[in-house]
């Protein structure tokens, strides 16, 4: 199996905070590897460097490489707007723009140069039909994304991030606003789109790493402790501080 990012050694500050140490990490391509661990393990800063979000804060840092189509995404020829085009990403809260659903989607491409409306319909079926949202609102495209249910609007922001063509989705808890309905609809949502996306998702749910990954990573105070298939992981783990965790535990 294809390995579409390499991270190696990888240390990363907050200013003298050292966030995360030495990770090692291979994330499969077409595969779901979710990002499991207790608050503040560094889940959230993890996934949030792939697509060098934590570029945003003020005084971060870091060592080693995340290694992705052959480049360090930190090397100099490396165009961080370009980069996060191809590394798209979704929230924990749904958080669409106080524009119509149509506008939510076409947003990324028309600021990338794309005006023809032919090319931009086109854009938006195929993202709300890849995100599952297509036959709720193909008759309303012009009403307010706010309009929309919390789970609808979280497959709206996934459609969003569809909509520029990425080859790598991070999604950083992306259910934890949602009712178990929509849950099972994003979750099924992630089933499909593996087939032509690489996916990284952190969560809190054991049973949703369990339910839709492919492998598992397993971080605690900053360290990947542990990192493999999730049936591994989660039938039988190497480390006793996985097993107590998986098994809630922890303390
Ligand atoms: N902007 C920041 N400035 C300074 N420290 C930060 C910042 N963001 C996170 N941290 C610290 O980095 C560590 C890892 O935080 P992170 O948010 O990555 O953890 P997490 O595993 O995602 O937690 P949670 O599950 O609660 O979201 C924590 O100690 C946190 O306080």
């Amino acid at each position: 199996m294809g390995v579409k990012i390499d991270i190696k050694n990888l240390d990363f500050y907050y200013g003298d905070f050292k966030a995360l140490s030495d990770i090692n990490m291979k994330i499969e391509d077409r595969k779901v590897t979710a990002l499991i661990g207790p608050s503040g393990c560094g889940k959230s800063t993890f996934i949030r460097i792939i697509n060098r979000m934590n570029d945003l804060i003020d005084g971060t840092s870091h060592k080693g490489e995340i290694v992705y189509e052959g480049k360090d995404i930190y090397s100099s020829k490396v165009d961080v707007v370009d980069l996060r085009k191809r590394v798209g990403m979704v929230f924990q809260k749904p958080n669409p723009f106080p524009k119509s659903i149509y506008e939510n989607v076409v947003f990324g491409p028309k600021r990338h140069g794309i005006k023809k409306k032919s090319e931009l319909d086109k854009i938006v079926e195929t993202s709300l039909k890849d995100a599952a949202l297509w036959d709720e609102v193909k008759d309303r495209l012009d009403s307010s994304a706010w309009s929309l249910s919390g789970g609808q609007q979280q497959r709206l922001c996934i459609a969003r991030a569809l909509a520029m063509e990425p080859d790598v989705l991070l999604m950083d808890e992306p259910t934890s606003a949602l009712d178990p309905v929509a849950t099972s609809k994003i979750e099924e949502l992630i089933e499909e789109l593996k087939n032509k996306y690489t996916i990284v998702i952190v969560t809190h749910s054991m049973q949703q790493a369990g339910r839709i990954s492919d492998n598992t990573a397993f971080f605690l105070m900053g360290r990947l402790v542990e990192f493999g298939k999730t049936a591994d992981i989660f039938s039988n783990p190497q480390d006793k501080r996985t097993e107590d965790y998986i098994t809630g535990r922890f303390g």
